[in-house]
């Protein structure tokens, strides 16, 4: 390997998968990265939650320590992305102010908002057969999550697999349409 001084500046695209837990977030994101003919980063929000250490919070300081991980892991996507990294995003738009956040912090041009749906009855039945989140998490964060009511590409993991989710987003890749659904937010906003 050479050490570069300089390497051509570019923006990263954002490939923001939303959706509810269990929703099948992650395994389109490993899929993704299968099929992707250039390099991308699967940035999970569970993956900074477990780079915290195990010591112990005050009760009353765990929001704020929450707080701070959500706000540094948009940070960290955008550092990402404006290093010239291309990324997708593995998130849960759950508050209204996870999505204003991004939307201050991200360039509108470079994300592509995907909603990850599922049906009530299957994200329950994941639940159960998974057993490490609790049950009716799922369902709590359903209506906020896609409040907001505006993507880019959506997909259906009740019906179709994880492979034919990332093929549909891959494909939407080439010749994505403008205004993005982040600028269009942004813009209402
Ligand atoms: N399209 C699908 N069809 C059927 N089962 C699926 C599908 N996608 C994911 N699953 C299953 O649902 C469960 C949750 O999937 P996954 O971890 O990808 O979801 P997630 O949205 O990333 O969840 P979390 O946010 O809770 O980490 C897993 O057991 C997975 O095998």
């Amino acid at each position: 390997m050479r050490h570069l001084t300089e390497v051509p500046p570019r923006r990263g695209l954002i490939i923001f998968l939303n959706g509810t837990s269990s929703s099948g977030k992650s395994s389109i994101a490993t899929e993704l990265l299968r099929m992707l003919d250039e390099p991308y980063f699967h940035m999970p929000v569970d993956a900074f939650h477990a780079m915290r250490s195990h010591a112990p919070v005050p009760p009353q300081e765990l929001d704020t320590v929450l707080h701070r991980t959500w706000q540094g892991y948009h940070r960290a996507v955008a550092g990402m992305a404006a290093a010239g990294n291309n990324v997708v995003m593995d998130h849960i738009l759950s508050a209204e102010w996870r999505l204003r956040d991004c939307l201050s912090l991200f360039d509108p041009r470079d994300v592509v908002l995907v909603g990850v749906h599922c049906p009530p009855d299957e994200l329950e039945r994941r639940e159960r057969e998974r057993g490490n989140r609790p049950p009716g998490l799922a369902a709590r964060q359903l209506r906020q999550v896609h409040a907001h009511g505006v993507y880019d590409v959506e997909c259906d993991t009740g019906v179709a697999d994880p492979a034919e989710c990332a093929r549909l987003i891959r494909d939407f890749l080439p010749s994505r349409p403008t205004p993005t659904a982040f600028q269009r937010l942004r813009d209402s906003g």
